[in-house]
């Protein structure tokens, strides 16, 4: 597949196939008043083009650095960080990445439907590339059809978790970089969300990297789970997940669900 990228740098169409997202040796230290802190070290990995990576670790190992600097967010002290075959600023610039954080961050005074057209007024993006969804579309895509002119404070929190969504996919990123986004959210909900995202992730063939606390939403999401270590963050593991691509929530009582939690728990454990 030919990346967004790929169209615009010539030197980047000579590598077809290139992963949407590579890490190669990647540190990250932040240095303050009072104390240096190594928030990333040593960390390589890639993603295919399409796929869902799941990024799981414990507290402070580093998820929401990593997810920073492949937004192009914070620099890499060290390495470097390839995204769609160029750099992470140039992703960023192109619109080809959208963020979806643990806060919905919708404005108040905007309906769902204004919250996400946002970008597109906000982003220098005044006109969408050809064939992208319309605000309309991305609404009913997150199941919000009807929905479109309520306001924030008249949706529940996850309803406002799937205007973000929306909001995120405005102009068809290629990736879509997701931090904690369901972790504020009551349990029936958030199970109700992880269903939907693999089925919008089927639908738009976006890039996943989704950063989560939790083994089972890791293990039901994602095609493969990134397990960091802490102090400093560094790849623990990379496990791939062998579950059939139509996954509903039941295939979590079964065996071979329980068996890659387990193992993930375990190394977890020794993060
Ligand atoms: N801007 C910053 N300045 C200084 N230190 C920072 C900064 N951002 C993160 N850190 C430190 O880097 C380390 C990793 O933080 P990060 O937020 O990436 O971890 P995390 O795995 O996402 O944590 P959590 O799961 O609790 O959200 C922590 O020790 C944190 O204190």
């Amino acid at each position: 597949m030919v990346t967004q990228a790929a169209l615009l740098d010539p030197a980047v169409a000579e590598a077809p196939g290139a992963p949407a997202i590579r890490c190669d040796d990647v540190a990250v230290r932040f240095i303050t008043e009072r104390r240096t802190v190594t928030a990333l070290e040593n960390v390589s990995f890639e993603i295919a083009e399409g796929s869902f990576l799941s990024l799981l670790g414990p507290s402070g190992c580093g998820k929401s650095t990593l997810l920073r600097v492949v937004a192009d967010l914070v620099p890499p002290t060290e390495g470097r960080v390839t995204v769609l075959g160029g750099s992470a600023e140039t992703a960023r610039r192109d619109h080809a990445l959208g963020f979806v954080f643990q806060d919905a961050a919708l404005l108040p005074w905007r309906t769902a439907i204004q919250n996400v057209s946002l970008p597109l007024e906000v982003g220098g993006r005044s006109v969408l590339p050809p064939g992208s969804p319309t605000p309309t579309e991305l609404l009913a895509l997150v199941g919000l059809s009807g929905w479109e002119n309520a306001y924030p404070h008249e949706l529940s929190g996850g309803m406002r978790q799937r205007v973000s969504i929306a909001r995120a996919l405005v102009g068809g990123p290629k990736v879509l970089l997701m931090d904690e986004p369901f972790g504020a959210l009551d349990e029936i909900t958030r199970d109700h969300l992880n269903e939907e995202l693999r089925r919008i992730w089927q639908e738009t063939g976006t890039t996943i990297l989704f950063v989560t606390h939790s083994i089972y939403e890791a293990t039901f999401l994602g095609q493969t789970v990134l397990v960091l270590a802490a102090n400093p963050g560094r790849v623990r593991e990379i496990v791939p997940i062998d579950l059939p691509a139509d996954r509903t929530l039941d295939i979590r009582e079964t065996d071979h669900f329980m068996r890659i939690a387990a193992r993930l728990r375990r190394l977890l454990g020794e993060a």
